[in-house]
């Protein structure tokens, strides 16, 4: 007789970040602007999506609802399978979930002027409860991740654009994140600082299992990305292709909480 093995247990594999029929609607009335129109998607860990699409089509929009900055007139925003919207929200406090939970770059870095970059990202260390000898070890390990520990001691005036930006999102690295959010990371940019850039996002999802999604013009760095998402009008559209780590592949990576 053959014996019977028992099947494996299925894997469920919650997406880091998912929208359910989101819709923005700013203002009322006349006024009133659609600004996301039913966007339904889901990014798992390890995946890095970019969103592109012409000005107002609502990818800074999308990228508040996923960042919980803001909340959606209709649909529902999950995190890590929690649901930070609407009355049955499982999340209650944005603020706390967002500080531990999502990094985010902006265009500029927005550096604090006055400390330096250690400072800087010991600081977003600092805020979430991390000081002393672990904080400044967890800081030096983030700058030599980023390639920008010689200049550590430096005052943001004296880094360049790329530099600035490799120390933003060290910072935004710094409590482990399982979700990234970049809203035009490289626009300051020169084509070869920018690509640098993109591509040390692309090293953070793979080597980390964060989620990482990229709003960007840029579409020279295509190639870098798992998936590709285009958002016209507020409505949401994935292209066929991004590169050779889509679906499954990325998807079946955890989150992996201890490195960098
Ligand atoms: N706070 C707001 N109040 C009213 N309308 C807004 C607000 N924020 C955005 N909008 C409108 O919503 C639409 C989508 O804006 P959004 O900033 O998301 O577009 P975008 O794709 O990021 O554009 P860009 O590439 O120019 O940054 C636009 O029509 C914009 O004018």
């Amino acid at each position: 007789m053959t014996a019977v093995l028992p099947l494996p247990e299925p894997v469920l594999v919650v997406p880091a970040l998912e929208l359910r029929g989101v819709s923005k609607v700013y203002g009322s009335g006349d006024m009133a602007v659609a600004a996301l129109s039913q966007v339904n998607v889901q990014l798992q860990a390890g995946q890095m999506a970019g969103l592109l699409g012409p000005s107002g089509a609502g990818k800074s929009t999308l990228l508040m609802m996923a960042g919980l900055l803001d909340e959606p007139t209709e649909g529902e925003v999950w995190l890590h399978g929690q649901l930070a919207s609407g009355a049955r929200a499982t999340i209650g406090d944005h603020r706390a979930f967002r500080r531990a939970c999502i990094g985010f770059v902006f265009q500029k870095p927005n550096l604090i002027p006055f400390l330096t970059g250690l400072e800087n990202v010991l600081l977003a260390l600092d805020i979430n409860g991390q000081r002393g000898a672990p904080a400044s070890a967890r800081a030096m390990e983030l700058l030599n991740y980023l390639e920008v520990a010689h200049r550590r001691d430096n005052l943001p005036s004296q880094l360049s654009g790329g530099e600035q930006q490799r120390i933003a999102i060290a910072r935004a690295l710094a409590n482990r994140p399982p979700l990234l959010l970049a809203d035009e990371p490289t626009a300051a940019l020169d084509s070869q600082r920018g690509r640098q850039v993109m591509t040390l996002f692309q090293r953070v999802a793979k080597d980390t299992g964060a989620a990482v999604l990229v709003v960007t013009h840029d579409h020279r760095s295509l190639d870098l990305f798992d998936r590709i998402f285009e958002m016209d009008d507020g409505c949401l559209t994935e292209r066929p292709g991004g590169s050779s780590r889509t679906g499954t592949e990325a998807g079946a990576m955890e989150w992996n909480a201890t490195f960098p």
